[in-house]
């Protein structure tokens, strides 16, 4: 594929095609597919597919990690009619990405009731056999999972639920169709278009300069500790979202934030998690606790957090009764966050 661009060359001015880079190539091939049906059902053709069953991944086990396998539309089509499935099932599958050489990938849930008429989740265990593999929730396996799996899955999942709960225009209450892609949906009965949403969250970790806040929910695995997490509010800026959930959650004013990074997250329905740092005023650092929203927090000095950013997670309780302080996994963007602060600290204590 060939731009057509003007470049400045030796004083004289001339057009000249500059060929696209691999990944604008890329970009406009998916882009292509989600716009164009026809380019999309024959991307379908030399294409992959991920397989869930109920939401939950395809995985395979190889050397202490999952893999995601990845099956051509011929040994799906052989797949959905050894278990009595119609091929029109196929037509439920979402496009999630393609590689460098336009392999476009897609993924494709067995279980979910779809419009077609035999449900699978008869087939389940027998599926698994056939396919060499196991659904497995997504929330176990994520952290044992390669970053590209783990990515690839997180947004397939949280499109295929996007689908699974928008079948039906909330206006008329006919049900949707969905273009091939999966990138919207539309009510044929008033052309109302619905498009996948993600809930934006932020993700903050507070610092009085030398320590930062951490905090748990009940709900955590125990001893894991994160930085302070909540939902936009509509109507809110980034900015109102970290100022007001740091006041609700630990009772503090936020003098100064930097965004830091972002990050799809696929619970609880997909969601944009943006990471920033945030100070307090010194001597203004005393926490107060919103049980309603958080079992603890705490303020945690350098040296605790980067022992505990090396621990791997562990469950296990120590002798006097207590479980060891460690950090979400190196996936989870609190992880680099934290990390993040930890470099930083480190870096301003040393000598000039
Ligand atoms: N990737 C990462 O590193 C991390 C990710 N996270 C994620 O951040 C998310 C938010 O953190 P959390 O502290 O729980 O958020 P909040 O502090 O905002 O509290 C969660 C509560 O907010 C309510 N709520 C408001 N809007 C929504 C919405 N759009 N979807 C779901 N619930 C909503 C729910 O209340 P109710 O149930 O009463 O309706 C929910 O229980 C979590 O999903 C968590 O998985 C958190 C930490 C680290
Ligand atoms: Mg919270």
């Amino acid at each position: 594929m060939f731009l057509y661009c003007g470049i400045a060359c030796r004083r004289k001015f001339f057009w000249c095609y500059r060929p696209l880079s691999t990944y604008v190539t890329k970009t406009r091939y998916l882009f292509e597919l989600k716009e164009d049906d026809d380019a999309c059902k024959k991307a379908q053709q030399t294409g992959a597919f991920y397989l869930f069953h109920g939401l939950a991944p395809l995985l395979q086990t190889s050397a202490h990690q999952y893999l995601a396998p990845r099956h051509s539309l011929l040994e799906l089509e052989r797949l959905l009619g050894k278990f009595g499935q119609d091929a029109q099932r196929i037509e439920d599958s979402v496009l999630i990405g393609c590689s460098e050489q336009q392999e476009a990938w897609f993924a494709l849930d067995l279980g979910l009731d779809s419009s077609f008429s035999i449900s699978a989740s008869l087939h389940k265990p027998e599926m698994e056999t056939e396919l060499k593999g196991s659904f497995i929730e997504l929330r176990k396996a994520l952290f044992q999972l390669n970053a590209r799996d783990a990515s690839m899955l997180s947004t397939a999942q949280a499109l295929l639920r996007w689908h699974d709960a928008h079948q039906f225009c909330s206006r008329s209450g006919q049900p949707t169709k969905k273009n091939v892609a999966g990138s919207k949906r539309v009510c044929p009965s008033n052309n109302i278009i619905y498009y996948p949403q993600m809930a934006p969250v932020v993700i903050t970790l507070v610092s009085d300069g030398t320590r930062c806040l951490l905090a748990r929910q009940s709900s955590f695995p125990k001893g894991m500790y994160s930085a302070l997490a909540g939902f936009c509010d509509i109507g809110e800026s980034v900015e109102e979202t970290i100022r007001r959930e740091v006041a609700e959650e630990v009772g503090l004013e936020v003098e100064s934030l930097q965004y830091y990074a972002s990050q799809h997250w696929p619970f609880p329905s997909g969601s944009l998690m943006i990471a920033c740092h945030a100070t307090v005023k010194p001597g203004q650092t005393e926490i107060q606790v919103n049980l309603r929203e958080l079992e603890t927090a705490a303020w945690f000095s350098h040296d605790e957090v980067a022992t505990a950013l090396k621990r791997k997670g562990s469950y296990s309780q120590q002798q006097n009764g207590t479980f060891p302080f460690w950090l979400p996994p190196k996936l989870a963007i609190s992880h680099q966050l934290i990390k993040e602060w930890v470099e930083k600290q480190t870096c301003s204590s040393l000598p000039a």
